[in-house]
């Protein structure tokens, strides 16, 4: 792209456009809702949208829609052109204030959870002017709330920002205890690292389990996998290189902070990385990002694959959450800083997520909880399912000594009090890094490591946002009412983390020995989706939620079913493929090997009859035997499939498919696998691990 800086953000009706196309005060009052959250004047709404379609129509544009995140995890769009007809037959081009600002689409067709009958359909759209307006595929897209008529969030945006809201109140009283009068907002910046893998489009179109589930459900190992750590910033390959220029363009256009492309640790493997922004704009980038991926590799001939572990036996895709906490005025307030003040208040944010992980560690499982994930969560280079934090063996220290009151170790052996010392330089410039950490603090920001790459980063940040909310309001009741409030913040801060000091966990998360170790510590081991979604909806999750207006209780039940319900289904259409695949194309495909090496083996002997045929008849007998293992196995996933009718409770529906249907698929998939490693190529029905992970 010529001249980046120029064209970056060309299809964004950003600040600069907003400023030389709106009049003065138009352009004051929308700045000020969207810095400060203040409502906005409906009478400014009608201006703004004559001057987005005037600069969208100049740029070719013909429609418009509202775009936003219902609860399928991706996003929806409804286009209406801006046609008006006018006397005489003809039109003219036209977007109210009213179209701007609220959309009615049909809501019922969307999962609500129970919110929403089939037969109330209304439901409504309402602009998020915190969001640019962007242009994409010649349509002006309009990024919005999605809500009932009733007003519940039928989305992830409304929540995503009431919990930004709930976490801007609190962080703000604790400002003000620190003397911070300036500030006015603060806000949770993130930067998603997004994991993907690309295929060849043909060979993906081949295989009916990527094409229904994004995953395969079979595959044998392949001679070669990822143990040679030879694809882990390895050079990229063209036509890879091409997709990844093309991807880049695009997203500059639509303002995305693309920054960082690299080979990930599995072959075909990759990952994006862009700049931090505000958490809403970065979920909403997030999923232009995954959006543009998957249409630039079309053009390329590539298919771009989103799911958590595509591949067993290698690396899954995470997207890492690299999450902060930053002020209007441009603090980083997880930045430790120089001075003890700062780093008084950075240790008193820093404790405040701590507990908040801590007792809050079920809802973060819940909140990256997904079929897919599962595979992934605890394999290849993905943390585990049980929650820790990771701080770093020198932070650590200066912890252990403020929690034990003894003299931290350094050259001059100081006894750390909050308030009162400063913080080595290290704390500042630490570059630990431990893989295995659900949980790192990585010297100014935390990196959540447990979301999986498919994920809308909504739900996690809402969860975040949330809990560290909820402990930074605690904090803020203790502190308000202080005489003393040096001494009496170290004593927060010491007996808080001396409370919460379990969480803390600086080791291998791999390690048999932590599984045992987080027990005694009394840590949750959810394993599986049908394991943590109940906790979603523990009395102590619902009153946090409802105490800072993020959930109803009503919306919260409703998440839950919608999430419960994604989990049956996806794990119904994984066993409907597979049963599909044994049916209609493993077993024919090996019926017809073993045909032919029965025919071969029948024409050598009426040619030769003392030719030996020992080949075909160990395959063949091998072959049978097999697949009649494979026959049955299939079977027997058939009818467990037909006894998920007899469950009409939800959660016990979730149950029998993580022990009975999944542990079914893996024996059908055992014996599948080994099959392929015995019939000939160009019998096999699909492309092979090897044809998706090294033919790119
Ligand atoms: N290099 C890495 O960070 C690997 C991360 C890994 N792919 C995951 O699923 O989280």
């Amino acid at each position: 792209m010529k001249n980046l800086p120029e064209n970056f953000g060309s299809l964004v009706f950003n600040d600069a456009v907003m400023r030389d196309r709106l009049p003065k005060e138009t352009y004051n009052a929308l700045k000020r809702t969207m810095e400060q959250g203040k409502h906005l004047d409906p009478s400014i709404a009608h201006i703004v949208a004559n001057a987005m379609k005037d600069w969208a129509v100049e740029k070719g544009v013909t429609h418009f829609t509202h775009w936003f995140q219902p609860m399928t995890g991706t996003t929806a769009e409804k286009h209406d052109s801006f046609i008006s007809p006018v006397a005489g037959g003809g039109v003219i081009m036209e977007f109210s204030g009213k179209e701007l600002i609220k959309g009615e689409p049909d809501a019922s067709s969307f999962p609500s959870g129970g919110l929403r009958a089939t037969f109330e359909a209304r439901g409504y759209t309402a602009w998020d002017p915190t969001s640019y307006a962007f242009i994409k595929d010649d349509t002006l897209c309009i990024p919005t709330a999605f809500c009932s008529y009733s007003g519940e969030a039928l989305d992830k945006k409304t929540p995503l920002l009431r919990s930004m809201e709930a976490l801007n109140r609190q962080a703000l009283r604790i400002l003000r205890l620190f003397g911070d009068k300036e500030t006015v907002h603060v806000d949770t910046t993130v930067g998603p690292e997004q994991e993907y893998f690309l295929v060849d489009k043909k060979l993906y179109e081949e295989r009916k389990d990527l094409l229904f589930c994004g995953r395969t459900l079979f595959g044998a190992k392949p001679p070669k996998g990822q143990e040679l750590d030879d694809h882990y910033f390895g050079t990229i390959k063209t036509r890879v290189q091409a997709f990844m220029k093309d991807l880049d363009e695009e997203l500059w256009k639509l303002g995305v902070y693309a920054k960082t492309e690299h080979n990930e640790v599995a072959p075909a493997q990759h990952e994006l990385a862009p700049i931090f922004t505000t958490t809403n704009i970065a979920a909403d980038h997030n999923q232009l990002t995954m959006e543009m991926m998957k249409k630039v590799a079309e053009r390329h001939g590539l298919t771009c694959l989103l799911h958590e572990k595509p591949f067993a036996g290698v690396n899954g895709s995470g997207k890492h959450n690299n999450w902060s906490i930053s002020t209007n005025t441009g603090v980083n307030l997880l930045d430790p800083g120089d001075s003890p003040r700062e780093n008084a208040q950075f240790l008193l944010f820093l404790t405040a997520v701590v507990k908040a992980v801590d007792e809050y560690q079920d809802l973060l499982r819940a909140s990256v909880a997904t079929a897919g994930n599962d595979h992934r969560l605890g394999a290849n280079e993905a943390p585990p399912a049980i929650v820790s934090m990771f701080v770093g063996d020198e932070l650590m220290e200066v912890l252990e000594s403020i929690m034990r009151e003894t003299a931290y170790e350094s050259k001059d052996k100081v006894e750390m009090k909050v308030g009162v010392h400063t913080l080595p330089r290290f704390i500042k410039d630490t570059t630990d890094r431990n893989r295995t950490s659900p949980f790192a603090f990585t010297g100014n920001k935390f990196e959540f490591r447990m979301p999986g790459s498919s994920q809308s980063i909504s739900g996690i940040n809402i969860v975040l946002n949330t809990i560290a909310a909820e402990t930074l309001c605690q904090f803020a009741d203790v502190l308000e009412e202080s005489k003393d409030f040096t001494s009496d913040l170290h004593n927060l801060v010491k007996d808080t983390l001396t409370s919460h000091r379990r969480i803390l966990f600086n080791g291998n998360n791999y390690s048999p020995e932590w599984v045992l170790e987080a027990e005694k510590r009394g840590l949750l081991n959810l394993k599986t989706t049908a394991d943590a979604l109940p906790y979603f909806v523990h009395e102590k999750n619902v009153e946090l939620f409802v105490k800072h207006k993020v959930f109803t209780a009503g919306e919260m039940h409703a998440r839950y079913e919608i999430m419960l319900e994604g989990y049956c289904k996806t794990l119904n259409i994984e066993a409907l493929t597979m049963l599909e695949m044994v049916k209609k194309d493993i077993l024919p495909a090996v019926s017809n090997y073993c045909r032919d090496l029965t025919a071969t083996a029948l024409q050598k002997r009426q040619l030769l009859p003392e030719c030996s045929c020992e080949v075909e008849e160990a395959l063949v007998k091998r072959l049978s035997k097999l697949s009649a293992c494979l026959y049955q196995k299939n079977d027997k996933l058939e009818k467990a499939l037909l006894d998920c009718k007899a469950y009409t409770d939800l959660q016990e529906l979730a149950n029998y498919y993580r022990d009975v249907v999944l542990l079914s698929m893996q024996e059908t998939r055992t014996v599948a696998d080994e099959l392929e490693t015995i019939v000939g190529s160009s019998y096999w029905p699909y492309p092979t691990y090897c044809d998706l992970l090294f033919h790119v």
